[in-house]
């Protein structure tokens, strides 16, 4: 409780405010009368804006924008969503404030609220196209709220369900389907153990079968195969998937999928299985991850997800695919969709983040550049302008990569299976590696009021930081995607035919010519940027190539020659990655008719594909920009700094991020922290 003053009591009021007493006098002090202090001046008007914006977000948010404007007004309407008033503005935002147990609890109650609202009606029971762009984009909305929530929910849909779907057949689908569709079920998805991550095929949890019962019977043989970090088991999963070794007969048949039930009805944990939880962490509290251990765990014959590969009921091991390698690729090909959402959640994260500093530096003045003359916008320093606006063209860039992405994941096919792995796992890491960058300049930009939780921008750093390593981490993918590379190179090589597909087919025309003195129209125009990119890749390819063999033929390994050119498979990940988001900006925009957006979106690409070559020293480390050459290309990105200034707000508002999804400091942070708005 607090003290007790020499101040008189009854000039005080008192009130009750997260557990703590709080006291205050009844009236401001006469500083807050006073004329000098600042008042808040709203960024620039709307009609100032030079594009429409509405315009610009349907080729951002670019599908199911009704559906999308729907669910924010559902979670906007539910108490279940802690709406506050700050400033005369709605804002909903989770209350990081509360415990753990809290949070998980607010988060299964946000899923009931949206289940009764039918936010999840075919999500599983409808196929096609549109249900799945619909899916996608509900999800993305959903995030934009809290990522605890939409984890919660991905697991759930995506990774018990998507592994139902996908590596399950019509047993599966016709058991299970709609009673996770209506929550009649709960379920996780149990891959990672304590001593095993990126090795799935490491795992220790051993199954095997019993043909006189005709069932499995699941074991965790060790501590380090104890399951670990999965979403949702420590509290509410009543069902799981295993990913376990199959033994049959002795013989190891590598990774396999099975169904198991672990909670009854009440939530009770059933027998032969003990759970823990894995306990608070970093962000993401509204998650239960837990720990899992099987003790001679019996299911049914019928719980393996067949699609790949059965066990008959007198115990024989059947597969269509005979090569091992060949089969744990066949079983983990249908769990792209979480490389697929993690990518695009990533990059609405971080135009939450700029959608913050971008206003707050539009509205907060520090320091004047005259003596008595008046304070200078954030983001009118040239400094400032520098931090932030390369980033929010790279966030456009990226949702043109996510929006290909989304249209080859929906689109999938056998033949397109290689490109969706590929870029998936690229995209899936340079954007998330770019969200917790550009989330933490955001931080730095918005000063001490980035570290307020109600701000955002701060708290998500925590809440996000996780994309980064599930799903596949970030390094790992970026050399699946160098071997993937490599692979079609050596193939082409070998059957000395062109290359097709990944987008190497710039491989197979002459070597780019970059000429030595860059000027401003040449910097700008997007055949030469296309050029540079693409000569980066190609000549990394070759060079990458060159070394593995070179390796090799010194007595290395495959693995180790592969392990030894890390520095190289790094570079030559990103390089793949930066072209491939550049290609999918160059197609945005040419679908796009002359005038003033395109316009602005002509300064976006310039400004990302010049940023990639100023920030990636392979560029000078090898030799494609010559030193004069780099300087120029800093020199525009400054002059592309001074032009996309005056179309900073409306290429924020352009975004798709309700304003009640931002932030107090976004807006009118004064009145935001006024004394009168302390004491509501
Ligand atoms: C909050 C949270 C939720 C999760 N939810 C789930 C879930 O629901 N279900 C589930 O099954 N799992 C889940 N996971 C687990 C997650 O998928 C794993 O953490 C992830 O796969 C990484 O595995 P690891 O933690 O064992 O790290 P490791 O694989 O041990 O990696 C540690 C480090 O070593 C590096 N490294 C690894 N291999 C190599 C290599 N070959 N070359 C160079 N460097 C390498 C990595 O880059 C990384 O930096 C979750 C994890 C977290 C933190």
């Amino acid at each position: 409780m607090a003290q007790e003053s020499s101040i008189n009591t009854a000039s005080r009021r008192t009130r009750i405010l997260n557990n703590h007493l709080v006291q205050y006098p009844s009236k401001p002090t006469s500083c807050l009368q006073s004329n000098s202090c600042l008042s808040y001046t709203p960024p620039e008007s709307t009609e100032s804006f030079g594009f429409d914006i509405k315009e610009m977000r349907k080729i951002v948010d670019f599908h199911n924008l009704e559906d999308r404007d729907w669910l924010f007004g559902v979670i906007k309407q539910g108490r279940v969503f802690n709406g506050k008033e700050r400033g005369g503005r709605l804002f909903v935002s989770p209350d990081y404030n509360q415990t753990m147990e809290q949070q998980r609890e607010m988060t299964m109650k946000r899923i009931e609220y949206l289940l009764e609202r039918g936010a999840f009606d075919g999500w599983l029971t409808k196929k096609g196209v549109e249900a799945e762009l619909k899916k996608l984009s509900l999800l993305e909305v959903i995030q934009i709220f809290d990522h605890s929530l939409s984890v919660k929910i991905g697991v759930h849909f995506f990774l018990w369900g998507g592994a139902i779907q996908f590596m399950g057949t019509k047993r599966h689908h016709d058991k299970w389907l709609r009673d996770t569709e209506t929550y009649a079920m709960k379920g996780c998805f149990s891959m990672t153990e304590l001593g095993h991550g990126s090795n799935v095929r490491g795992i220790e949890t051993v199954t095997t079968y019993d043909s006189k019962t005709g069932e499995f019977v699941i074991n965790t043989p060790c501590e380090s195969a104890q399951k670990y970090w999965i979403g949702g088991a420590a509290n509410h999963a009543t069902h799981t998937i295993v990913f376990s070794q199959l033994k049959i007969n002795g013989v190891n048949e590598g990774v396999h999928a099975f169904i198991a039930q672990i909670r009854d009805v009440n939530g009770n944990i059933l027998p032969n299985i003990c759970i823990a939880d894995c306990g608070h962490k970093t962000g993401l509290n509204g998650v239960d991850n837990g720990r899992i251990w099987f003790d001679n765990l019996r299911i049914p014959r019928e719980n393996l997800l067949n699609l790949v590969a059965d066990v008959s009921p007198d115990g024989q091991y059947l597969s269509a695919i005979k090569d091992p390698d060949q089969r744990f690729a066949a079983f983990l090909a249908p769990l792209t969709s979480g490389r697929v959402t993690i990518a695009t959640s990533a990059i609405y994260s971080s135009k939450i983040g700029l959608a913050i500093a971008i206003r707050y530096a539009l509205s907060r003045r520090a320091f004047s550049m005259t003596p008595n003359g008046p304070e200078v916008l954030l983001l009118d320093y040239p400094s400032h302008q520098r931090r932030l606006l390369p980033l929010l063209a790279k966030s456009y860039a990226m949702s043109f990569g996510g929006n290909y992405l989304k249209m080859l994941y929906v689109n999938r096919t056998p033949e397109s299976a290689k490109t969706l792995h590929v870029v998936s796992s690229a995209f899936k890491a340079i954007f998330t590696w770019h969200n917790m960058r550009t989330l933490q300049e955001c931080r730095e930009a918005c000063g001490g009021q980035g570290l307020k939780t109600e701000n955002r921008v701060g708290h998500m750093k925590g809440e996000f930081d996780v994309q980064s390593t599930f799903e596949g981490d970030n390094n790992v993918l970026m050399q699946q995607v160098s071997k993937a590379l490599l692979s079609e190179y050596v193939a082409a090589k070998k059957k000395n035919k062109p290359f097709k597909g990944l987008g190497l087919e710039h491989m197979n025309g002459p070597v780019p010519v970059i000429q030595p003195n860059l000027t401003s129209t040449t910097l700008r125009s997007s055949q030469f940027q296309m050029n540079a990119h693409c000569l980066r890749e190609r000549d990394l390819l070759n060079r990458f190539a060159a070394e593995i063999s070179l390796y090799q033929s010194n007595g290395e390994s495959k693995e180790r020659a592969f392990i030894l050119s890390y520095q190289l498979a790094e570079d030559l990940g990103r390089a793949f990655s930066d072209r491939a988001i550049l290609q999918t900006f160059l197609d945005t925009e040419s679908n796009v008719s002359a005038g003033p957006l395109k316009n602005v979106l002509g300064l976006l690409r310039s400004m990302y594909a010049l940023i990639c070559l100023e920030e990636d020293a392979a560029f000078l480390r090898y030799g494609y920009l010559s030193t004069d050459n780099a300087a120029a290309v800093r020199k525009e990105v400054t002059k592309l700094c001074r032009e996309l200034r005056p179309h900073a707000l409306a290429l924020v508002s352009s975004l798709g991020i309700p304003d009640a999804f931002l932030s107090p400091i976004a807006f009118n942070w004064i009145d935001a922290n006024s004394w009168s708005s302390a004491q509501q």
